[in-house]
């Protein structure tokens, strides 16, 4: 097969251009690295996460959202905890309902359910199974991500994130039909279930059910949609590691537009850098500090500058080198 066939995926409504990733061979090394710089976004097949173990969270995570509204409050809360429409703080909201947890390794009850859901032994086992089987998917994919840059050693990029204090995150989210939509003409079917954003973390792992909405947006500005596939994974490239790659690998912007007939589910895990962790591009993909578009932060100084923004905002746009910016206009 050449690198080219595996790169498109035929679907039902024609060809997707979704680059498709076997994680099992190591030659998918440079399709790999070229879907990060083209797309900033993949999915991967030949993962080795368990589909029991997908199944029996799914389960778990539809039936607490078919809780009472009542019951689910009872649990909502900020950074963690359970959430309905509004999506941060800072005014945006979406046609969606979500948990949210601290998927942080050094945490003691890892992962973090809030309140009352501490005491929902197969959902607190089925979130520590999937979150640590998906951990070290994301580590694989990151070693094969080095291999294709050629930078060693191939731990370069996954020990940032399997270091213990790893600030990561687990997100819960369920789109509910919706009912602004014309089931019959699909009139209105522009409703924002998550508004476009990129993530903030090093790589996002998304698997949903087979509802599609989620869109990614293109290098030429277009929206396409991302065909669900509920026993694959997304990997999407986030803020922090478009700079530790110096912008070679894009944080892509994505979406999800609500639907009038199916709910659609997904679980996405947000890898992240621990606190204290300064990130910068990596030395051995520039040739000397000059070559720096972004002014190095921790990771909490970037939480702390996105805590204040809007989901669509550009949140590296205050780390961007002022210089390079200024001689990247002049040229
Ligand atoms: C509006 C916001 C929600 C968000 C925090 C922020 O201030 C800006 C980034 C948003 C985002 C997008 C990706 C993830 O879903 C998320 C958990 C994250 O780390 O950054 C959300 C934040 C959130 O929902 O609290
Ligand atoms: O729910 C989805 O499919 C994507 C949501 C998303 O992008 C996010 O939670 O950051
Ligand atoms: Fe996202």
């Amino acid at each position: 097969m050449t690198v080219l066939s595996k790169l498109v995926e035929k679907t039902e409504s024609g060809f997707s251009p979704i680059p498709v990733i076997d994680i099992s061979d190591p030659e998918s090394k440079h399709a790999l690295v070229k879907a990060c710089e083209d797309f900033g976004f993949f999915k991967v097949i030949n993962h080795g996460v368990s589909s029991e173990l997908v199944s029996v969270l799914e389960h778990e995570a539809v039936e607490f959202f078919s809780l009472p509204a009542s019951e689910k409050t009872q649990v909502a809360g900020y950074p963690f905890g359970y959430g309905n429409r509004e999506i941060g703080r800072n005014g945006d909201v979406g046609w969606v309902e979500y948990l949210l947890m601290n998927a942080n390794l050094d945490f003691g009850s890892h992962p973090f359910l809030p309140g009352l859901l501490q005491n929902q032994e197969i959902f607190r086992n089925a979130l520590l199974e999937y979150t640590t089987s998906v951990r070290k998917m994301t580590c694989d994919v990151l070693d094969l991500m080095t291999d294709g840059l050629g930078i060693k050693p191939r731990n370069t990029l996954s020990k940032l994130v399997s270091d213990k204090n790893t600030d990561s995150i687990f997100r819960l989210n369920h789109y509910p039909p919706c009912p602004l939509i014309n089931k019959n003409t699909n009139d209105g079917n522009n409703v924002i279930g998550f508004g476009e954003h990129t993530d903030p973390q090093i790589i996002s792992v998304l698997r949903s059910n087979n509802t599609s909405g989620l869109q990614i947006n293109l290098a030429d500005g277009s929206w396409i949609s991302v065909p669900s596939d509920p026993s694959s994974f997304f990997f999407n490239v986030s803020d922090s590691l478009q700079v530790l790659t110096n912008g070679r690998f894009k944080s892509v912007k994505h979406r999800v537009l609500a639907n009038s007939r199916k709910s659609r589910v997904s679980m996405i895990y947000f890898a992240g850098p621990s606190l204290t962790q300064r990130i910068a591009p990596l030395t051995c993909l520039i040739d000397n500090e000059d070559e720096s578009l972004y002014e190095e932060f921790t990771w909490s100084e970037y939480k702390k500058s996105a805590n204040n923004s809007r989901l669509s905002d550009n949140r590296l746009q205050a780390f961007e080198r002022k210089a390079v910016a200024i001689s990247l206009n002049d040229s």
